[in-house]
Formats: C-alpha cells, sequence, structure tokens
C-alpha cells in the first residue's frame, strides 16, 4: 500500500488502500464539524475512521504537535485501529494517532495525575481493579454497610437497594460531588460507604473500571489544568462503536470536550448495541447530537458481506429498527449452495465432525486458511470447546478457545497486549527465517519507546544496530523453544530487560500500576511454553502463539468488529439463549452481530439435547422469513 510520507493538499488527497468512499463518508473524512455517522454492519465505519485520520494527518488538517485521540471499546478494536493508520500513514504522521480503549484512557488519566484529586476522592497510587459482581455487591448491602444513620434512611430502607441496579444507579450512576453527598438518599449513602471502603479502608484502593470513569470525571472538573491540556492536545477525537457509550463515559467526553474547538467524529450502529447490561446509554447518539451538534450523516454501502447475506441481514434489522434503510452489498458471492442455513444435528459429537469435516473440505474448495472461519457461540465457550476441539484436531484443524484464560488474563486480550505483541516480534525477528519484515515493525516500536523522533537519523542508526546485536544473542542463548514455563519466563524477562521496563511503563502506564504487567508477562511465559509443547521449532512455536493454523472459537460479544468469510454459530437453541425473554432487544442485536460478522455464508447449528427452541422462536421465524432452509444431518 502506497504511504504518503509528505504533505498532501486537501483537494487531492485521496482515499488510501481503498479504491473509493461512498459520497457520504467521503464527506465525514473532510468534515470540519462534529458528525454523528449511523450505518449498518460492514458499512466501513472502522474503515472511515482510519481514512479521516488519514487524511488529517496527512493534509495538515490536525496540525502538529496536535494529536487525534481515537477511542474503541475492545483492545482489539483500538489494537486494529491503530494498524490501519499505521499502514496507511507514514510513522511520521501515524505517530501522532492515540487508539486506545475507554479503560485504558480513564485509568491512564488517573495513574498520571489521580493524587491530585481530593483527600476524599485519591486513590493510592499502587491500587487495584477489581471486577466486583452481584454477589459482591449484595455481601457488601446485606453484611458489611452497617445500618444508616436516623437523618438518612432506616435498615429497611436500605434493604430495599435493588443489588442489580445498585452499582448502575448508585455507585456510579451520576458525577461524584466533590465534597461527598450533603443530604445523601440512602442509595447514596451506601454508594459512599463502597466508595470510602473500597478508597481508604483496605491495604490497597480497589477500584473497579465504571469507578476509574468516574474518578477521571471528577478529576479533571477539579483540575481546569489538566482538562485543558486535553483539550489543547487533541484537535480532533474519534468514538467507535459509539453505541455502546455508557453515561460513565460520556461524562468523561463532555468534561474535557463540551464547547470545545476539538472536532468530534462519533460512529456506531444502534443495531449492535450489546452492552445494555454492561450500562451503554440507551441513544448515546441522540445526547452527543443535542450537546455537540452533531450532524448525522448515515451510510448506505456493505463492504463486507455478499448480496444475499445483506438480504437476510436486512430482515433482521428491520426487526430490531423498523427504520432501517437496506444496504447495498459490494461485495460479489464466492460460494455455491446456501448462503445461510440451519443444520439440525442429532447429537453434539456428530455436529463437532460433520463441522471439522465441512470446514477441511471448505478450506480446500475456496483456498482459505483457518483464521477465515470462526466458531462463534453465546456463553461458555470452554464447554463446546471440549467437544469440539477433539474432533477438529482429528482433522487436522485446530479449535482454539479465544475466550479461554491464561494465567489470569483471557486469551483474545493476551494477544492484543503491548508487551505480548513486542515479545512475538522481537522473538520473529531473532529465531525465525526470513524475518526481514518484522524488523521495521520491531524497529518502530522500539523507536517510539525510546521518544526517538523519525527525523533524528543517528538515534535511529543506534537504535537499529542495538536490535541486530540483540536479536543475534538471543537467537544464540535460545536456539529452540523454551521446554517450561520457567524457561520461557527467562526469555521474556529478557526481552524486558533489552526494551527497559521503565520504558514500558512510561509509554504505557497501565504496565506501572497494580501488578498488570506482571501477569501479563506471567500469561505470556505460560502461553509460549504450551505453544512450545509440540517440539517444533520456533516458527511452529510462535505461529502457535498467535494462533495463525487455529481456528478461533468466540463468544458473539467478542466478535464485534471482527469478519470472517464464514462464520458458524453453534448451538442455536434455548439452552444458550435461556435469557431471552428478558431482553429479546439485546439478545436480537447479539443475534445481528453474530450473523453480520460473515462475508460470505452463516451456519447455525442446533442439537436437541442442549435445549429445545420454543423461547427463541422468534428468531427462527425470522430466518424463515428470509427463506433461510433448516437441513437435517443425523
Ligand atoms: N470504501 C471501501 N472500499 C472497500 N472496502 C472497504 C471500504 N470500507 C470498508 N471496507 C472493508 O469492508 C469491511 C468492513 O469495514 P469496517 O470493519 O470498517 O466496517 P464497520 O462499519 O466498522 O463494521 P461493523 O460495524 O460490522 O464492525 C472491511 O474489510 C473493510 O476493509
Amino acid at each position: 500500500m502506497a504511504v504518503l510520507s509528505r504533505r498532501a493538499r486537501p483537494d487531492d488527497w485521496k482515499p488510501v488502500g481503498v479504491d473509493a468512499l461512498e459520497a457520504n463518508a467521503l464527506k465525514v473524512v473532510r468534515s470540519t464539524d462534529n458528525r454523528s455517522v449511523i450505518a449498518g454492519p460492514g458499512a466501513g465505519k472502522t474503515e472511515l475512521l482510519a481514512q479521516r485520520a488519514a487524511y488529517l494527518l496527512q493534509t495538515g488538517t490536525a496540525p502538529a504537535p496536535r494529536r487525534i485521540l481515537a477511542i474503541s471499546f475492545k483492545r482489539d478494536a483500538a489494537t486494529n485501529l491503530a494498524a490501519r493508520v499505521r499502514q496507511r500513514c507514514h510513522r511520521h504522521h501515524a505517530g501522532r494517532f492515540d487508539s486506545l480503549t475507554f479503560d485504558a484512557f480513564a485509568k491512564g488519566l488517573i495513574d498520571r495525575l489521580g493524587q491530585a484529586l481530593p483527600d476524599r476522592w485519591r486513590p493510592r497510587p499502587d491500587y487495584e481493579v477489581i471486577f466486583p459482581n452481584d454477589r459482591d455487591y449484595r455481601e457488601f448491602l446485606y453484611r458489611q454497610v452497617g445500618t444508616p444513620p436516623a437523618s438518612v434512611g432506616t435498615y429497611a430502607d436500605l434493604q430495599g437497594i435493588a443489588v442489580k441496579t445498585f452499582e448502575r444507579r448508585d455507585l456510579v450512576g451520576s458525577p461524584l460531588p466533590l465534597d461527598g453527598w450533603s443530604t445523601p438518599t440512602v442509595g447514596q449513602w451506601a454508594a459512599d460507604r463502597f466508595w470510602q471502603t473500597s478508597l481508604h479502608e483496605g491495604k490497597r484502593s480497589v477500584l473497579s473500571f465504571p469507578m476509574i470513569g468516574r474518578l477521571a470525571e471528577l478529576l479533571l472538573r477539579v483540575n481546569p489544568m489538566a482538562r485543558d491540556a486535553l483539550r489543547l492536545t487533541y484537535s480532533h477525537l474519534f468514538m467507535d462503536e459509539f453505541q455502546d457509550t455508557t453515561q460513565i463515559q460520556y461524562d468523561l467526553l463532555r468534561t474535557i470536550f463540551f464547547g470545545t474547538e476539538t472536532t468530534i467524529t462519533a460512529v456506531g450502529d444502534n443495531k449492535q448495541q450489546i452492552m445494555r447490561w454492561a450500562m451503554a446509554m440507551d441513544d448515546p447518539f441522540v445526547a452527543f447530537d443535542a450537546d455537540f451538534a452533531g450532524k448525522r450523516t448515515p451510510l448506505y454501502n456493505n463492504y463486507r458481506s455478499s448480496p444475499e447475506l445483506v438480504r437476510i441481514q436486512h430482515i433482521l434489522a428491520q426487526a430490531i429498527d423498523a427504520r432501517a434503510v437496506e444496504p447495498i452489498s459490494k461485495t460479489a458471492v464466492t460460494i455455491a449452495g446456501d448462503s445461510c442455513a440451519i443444520w439440525d444435528f442429532s447429537t453434539p459429537e456428530v455436529e463437532a465432525a460433520r463441522l471439522a469435516a465441512f470446514v477441511a473440505s471448505e478450506m480446500k474448495t475456496h483456498a482459505l486458511g483457518p483464521r477465515d472461519f470462526v466458531m462463534l457461540v453465546r456463553q461458555k465457550a470452554a464447554d463446546y470447546a471440549a467437544v469440539l476441539e477433539p474432533a477438529f484436531n482429528a482433522a487436522g484443524i485446530p479449535l482454539r478457545n479465544e475466550a479461554g484464560a491464561v494465567g489470569a488474563v483471557v486469551l483474545q486480550e493476551l494477544l492484543a497486549e503491548e508487551v505480548s505483541e513486542l515479545a512475538v516480534v522481537i522473538l520473529r525477528l531473532a529465531m525465525t527465517k526470513r524475518a526481514g519484515r518484522y524488523w521495521t515493525e520491531c524497529q518502530e516500536a522500539l523507536a517510539t519507546l525510546h521518544g526517538i523522533t523519525p527525523d533524528d537519523e543517528a538515534a535511529e542508526s543506534r537504535l537499529a544496530h542495538e536490535l541486530d546485536a540483540y536479536t543475534l544473542k538471543l537467537c544464540k542463548a535460545h536456539p529452540s523453544p523454551p521446554k517450561s514455563k520457567a524457561a520461557a519466563r527467562i526469555i521474556i524477562d529478557d526481552i524486558m530487560a533489552f526494551v527497559g521496563k521503565d520504558r514500558l511503563i512510561a509509554v504505557h502506564p497501565a504496565y506501572g500500576q497494580g501488578g498488570w504487567l506482571e501477569k501479563v508477562l506471567d500469561a505470556a511465559a505460560v502461553h509460549l511454553s504450551s505453544c512450545s509443547d509440540s517440539g517444533g521449532d520456533w516458527s511452529m512455536a510462535l505461529d502457535a502463539y498467535e494462533g495463525v493454523h487455529a481456528i478461533p472459537l468466540m463468544t458473539i460479544h467478542k466478535s464485534k468488529g471482527l469478519e470472517y468469510h464464514s462464520v458458524i454459530f453453534v448451538g442455536l437453541d434455548d439452552g444458550a439463549w435461556w435469557s431471552f425473554a428478558n431482553d429479546q432487544i439485546e439478545a436480537t442485536a447479539g443475534f445481528f452481530v453474530a450473523f453480520t460478522r460473515a462475508k460470505q455464508r452463516v451456519v447455525f447449528t442446533y442439537c436437541a439435547r442442549r435445549g429445545a427452541r420454543t423461547k427463541i422462536a422468534t428468531l427462527y421465524s425470522l430466518l424463515e422469513k428470509a427463506g433461510v432452509r433448516t437441513i437435517s444431518v443425523t
């Protein structure tokens, strides 16, 4: 892909890496006002952000030294967007693009500036991140909190607080009052007890990400200098998957950017809103348009899926939003047979064997790799993996549960961690043949960590020498992959010593706090040693580490933003969708997300042994309405 290193004039600028953008997308790319882009799956919303970054950086519309801040919801989405910008822009330009998750952004603020919070809200610097659930809140409300003062309420009032809504309503429901609640309700009193216990009463402070978000908002509200520094730093803000924004995140953005010159582009799809359980706002686009005078700009194309899949998608889309407009598919169909079908299996074992044989034959017919497929499940991926894995292994295609835990980290997250990515790319350069392409990646990552600017040629060449010498030494010391976790840890630590932990922490503050770096390094060592088990060479071990030859198995939530040639959704039954009736819209949105990951084919599987299909009859009737056939496989 041609990368523009020089400045382009706005009129001469052309999209990079794609033939063309649809008219509205191009308008947003060049826009100078706040925009809200609501468009369906595969419309190129993330691509639009990457193109807009290229436009702003290459034309100088986002002038140096100001930067662009892009906020995504998932680690891999943030990494993916940054990679798209790096592919399209010279390092000189891409270096001014910060792509972060919301949690990382808020946590970075607290890690850097949290000690400027007033006493009552100030966490200790070594605070720990916690993930409390309903059980923890129940324990707190019913056992730990004590009795409220008479002026606040009675013990019975306290018992009236619903465990399920305590977090979203009371604990983090609204911006934190600087001096505490002056005349608290019983809910606010309990919330304050939770805050004060978490911040001040243990050996270390303990905070959840929603709490960190609220503290970050307070921090910037009471420190105008810190807030103004952010306003000055960022000339442009991008928000991906904006439909999933929580009130906490929205309030933080509003505190920083309301009424400022920073130009905001928010993209998303209301039909893919599947985070309401995690406190997503009902309609953040409406709030955004009102507060920031966002100009709605729809997109009409679908660049991902074949016309037949887009036709079926539209029937599902209308069930979520009757006003949905049918997109125009820009992708040709390349497969024979049904684009979508429901396969009805006699047993899960038959299902596993048939799916493995199907994938193996499809790989041959269409010259596809394992990562062109995804096995999606609604939940409990490990249970499905236990049955599917042996059958896929027998067919010679390893299956990998991306939601599985490696040490204290989820595999999919480990792979998106900077230290894990850096270790892999350095190992590839040092240990494998024809590794030239990894050299630039290593050099760029290290230059960023060393703070070397692209025009400092002397420093770049010094770094290049150091990198060459180090990779030679590493290769000599470890000619074959590690045989144990301890041996893997020695290698990982050696790489960390070369990279410099302090440098890493300076650039990625999350690693300096709460033992996170140690957890990631430990997980990397566990994973590297298990990937070296087969006794193969370094190339095989690193391929296994990255899952290059394995079919990913994941939940719908983890598949957001991703795309595959074929999607196999295992278990379209009441068992998997047991809570369907509780929030039919969100469950249908989940179904929609799963369906829309596919470029060419979607297969749903059903097996009576796992459950009936009465509770989710609406999903089946939508598929029936779209003409999707059910095929019995015994
Ligand atoms: N203008 C374009 N021309 C060709 N291909 C494009 C264009 N825009 C996007 N694509 C491709 O279409 C696919 C979908 O794009 P993208 O992931 O940006 O969509 P999205 O709207 O963010 O989707 P979703 O909401 O489903 O995650 C990607 O493979 C992308 O590279």
